[in-house]
């Protein structure tokens, strides 16, 4: 599986290289873009074994090295002369990387490093591409200098001989084995020993560590995790793409399967005509919608964040972090939900392989884990709503996608109940807030109660995440409805086409309002009849989207060799392609299974001697 992916995605990098070249010469670079997500997504349904080498190694090696270094190792990497990865996550380490143990010990009488994993726990473990298709990596250490630890720093290091591709003496290099998916990538582990660089391999863009041993510090040290905020991003793009995925292949299969008469002695409906089967499948489409939009927004935002870092302007840095944070495990989150959603709504057929929404999943679901974990992200972004809630207190004003914070904070009570989207937005907004006071009441509390800072982090880690998925919401809603409601280009939009998208904002809106509906009531008194009425609207809303439902999906215009799917095909054939592809099984080659004169046919007939015996 690993050479096939590997052909597959060299084919693919050859192909939208020349994309690039062709629709956006020496423009943003989309062909990271393309390389994390659909384009490739069909080509290798395993896993991209070249999607870190694109969206990490080459840009780590732009964005944190020199310019000197980027013309020694980065223009190699860009032309794919050499291909590598970024190994960072050690086998007992990922998410605290202040406790990563491989070391860079500095030898100022070679002007070389000497890497080490010193132990089995220090062994690089997950890179992806770095079983067996890398050559080169990033390499994450401590760095030691005269046996005093200066922080983390990235080493360019060559695993493999160029020619040969055998691991370099030192290396030891390998795949880690089995995974639920992505099978195709060959993540893999790396040992090193007493391997030396020469210094100029250590990327120095942001730190320096001088010929005679001299460290000069990043005057950011944060800026040294960005190659991981690239991805985070990537990651909010690459994962509303899956459950649009999922979603096109799902509505498809409800406007073609028909089962249950709605009405006794009425011919067999679509199944998208039971409103319960509108409930599963339309909110996902709108949340594909919603998703893509955002992570268009964080994507232009890491653009100019990045071009302002170059200038050594790090200001937005944070803001860009706790977005990336908030969005990635948002869109993972809500995408792997939403594509098991969308499976079951597609019942038995959805469980067969033919149908792919397993497959998405499996793709869909490690970005949970990878680029940070998401219950780890959100303990981030509940530490920086603490400090943001410290500028409010103290009169300050907040980063602009905090602003609403400031506003909320200002309101004494919820103003009189309408239901509008105006409305439903603040409410989510104000729960957030909500939210957000009282985790610093407890985080405080702890905190002036001599607790260490850390500490009461732990401790008021259940509210600091409920506030920072709140905030989360409030983001995205808001992203979405500003959109819709304010979008400068709305007046280019037909009536029709405008009404399907306030639908879709009426049906978000209504969607988050009642998944929350607890955290929202904790702070604002609803009524039980403004409730019904939403419940009303929900419902006639669903009825409104569904005639629209299978023309957005078409919309997002999936090809059917990237769908993949015998149940989400253009034609609709479903029962034809389900078939073909069960003929198409190896036990189906012969009409006697080999197992049955080896295994079945013994049991048997063991069984029925054993019974006649019971019966003498
Ligand atoms: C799209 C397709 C992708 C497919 C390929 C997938 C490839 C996968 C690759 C990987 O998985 S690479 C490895 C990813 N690993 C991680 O993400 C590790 C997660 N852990 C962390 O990020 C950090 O350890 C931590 C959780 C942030 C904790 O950091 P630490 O304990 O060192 O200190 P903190 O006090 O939490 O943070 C210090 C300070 O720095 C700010 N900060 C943290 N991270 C960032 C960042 N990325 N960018 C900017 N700033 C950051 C943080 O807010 C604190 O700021 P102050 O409070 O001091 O102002
Ligand atoms: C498919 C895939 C591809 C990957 N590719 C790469 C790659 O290319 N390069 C690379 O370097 N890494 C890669 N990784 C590794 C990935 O970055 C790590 O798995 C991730 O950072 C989580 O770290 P961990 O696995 O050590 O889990 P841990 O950090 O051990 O987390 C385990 C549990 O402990 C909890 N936990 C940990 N710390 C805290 C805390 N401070 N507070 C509360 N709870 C906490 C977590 O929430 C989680 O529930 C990949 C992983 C996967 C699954």
């Amino acid at each position: 599986m690993a050479s096939m992916s590997v052909k597959h995605a060299i084919a693919a990098a050859k192909k939208l290289r020349s994309l690039q070249e062709r629709f956006n010469p020496g423009g943003s670079d989309i062909y990271p873009a393309l390389m994390g997500d659909e384009a490739i997504t069909a080509l290798i349904p395993s896993g991209n074994p070249l999607s870190v080498h694109i969206l990490m190694f080459t840009r780590a090696l732009r964005e944190q090295g020199t310019d000197e270094q980027y013309e020694k190792f980065g223009r190699r990497a860009d032309n794919n002369e050499i291909i590598g990865t970024f190994a960072q996550t050690e086998l007992g380490h990922g998410t605290y990387l202040r406790g990563l143990e491989a070391r860079a010990d500095y030898d100022r009488g070679t002007e070389e490093f000497v890497l080490n994993t010193p132990k089995l726990s220090s062994y690089k473990w997950w890179p992806g591409g770095l079983g067996q298709t890398c050559n080169y990596c990033i390499f994450v250490a401590q760095l030691y200098i005269d046996n005093e630890a200066k922080g983390m720093a990235m080493f360019v290091v060559q695993i493999r001989d160029e020619e040969t591709h055998m691991p370099l003496p030192g290396v030891h290099v390998g795949e880690i084995g089995k995974k639920m998916g992505l099978n195709g990538v060959n993540n893999g582990f790396l040992g090193l020993k007493d391997y030396r660089v020469p210094r100029l391999n250590m990327l120095m863009r942001h730190q320096q560590v001088l010929p005679d041993g001299r460290f000069v510090k990043s005057p950011v040290s944060q800026v040294s995790y960005f190659p991981m905020v690239f991805v985070r991003c990537m990651v909010a793009r690459q994962n509303s793409n899956y459950l649009a995925q999922a979603a096109t292949i799902a509505t498809r299969y409800s406007v073609i399967r028909r089962q249950s008469p709605i009405e006794e002695g009425q011919p067999e409906p679509k199944i998208l005509e039971h409103l319960t089967q509108q409930m599963k499948v339309i909110p996902e489409i709108v949340t594909a919608v919603v998703y893509r939009l955002a992570a268009a927004n964080l994507q232009n935002m890491y653009n100019e964040t990045a071009e302002a870092v170059y200038r050594k302007d790090f200001s937005r840095l944070p803001e860009l972090h706790a977005l990336a944070c908030i969005l990635k495990v948002a869109t993972s989150y809500d995408s792997t939900y939403g594509i098991e959603r969308l499976r079951q709504a597609c019942g038995g057929h959805g469980y067969l392989t033919a149908g792919n929404l397993g497959n998405i999943f499996a793709m869909a679901a490690p970005a949970c884990t990878y680029e940070g974990e998401n219950s780890v992200l959100y303990l981030q972004v509940g530490k920086i709503l603490m400090k943001n809630w410290s500028q409010v207190l103290a009169g300050r004003e907040l980063m602009p996608s905090m602003a609403y914070i400031s506003e909320c904070s200002k309101m004494t009570s919820f103003p009189q109940w309408t239901g509008s989207w105006e409305c439903l937005l603040k409410a989510i907004q104000y729960a957030c807030v909500g939210s957000i006071r009282l985790a610093f009441q407890s985080y405080n509390a702890r905190v002036q109660s001599a607790q260490s800072q850390t500490a009461a982090v732990n401790y008021s880690g259940l509210e600091l995440t409920k506030a920072a998925e709140l905030h989360g919401r409030s983001y995205v809603a808001g992203n979405f409805y500003q959109q819709i409601v304010n979008s400068p280009n709305k007046h280019q939009r037909s009536p029709q086409f405008q009404k399907v998208l306030e639908n879709m904002l009426e049906l978000h809106l209504i969607q988050i309002f009642f998944r929350h509906l607890g955290d929202i009531l904790r702070f604002i008194r609803i009524t039980e009849d403004e409730i019904s009425a939403l419940q009303r609207r929900l419902e006639e809303v669903l009825k409104e989207l569904r005639p629209d439902a299978v023309a957005i999906t078409d919309a997002f215009d999936f090809n059917d060799k990237i769908l993949s799917s015998a149940l989400g095909c253009y034609d609709g054939n479903v029962y034809e392609r389900l078939f073909e592809a069960a003929l198409k099984h190896p036990l189906n080659r012969k009409s006697v299974p080999d197992f049955f004169e080896a295994h079945l046919k013994p049991f048997m007939k063991e069984n029925a001697d054993n019974a006649k015996k019971s019966k003498l």
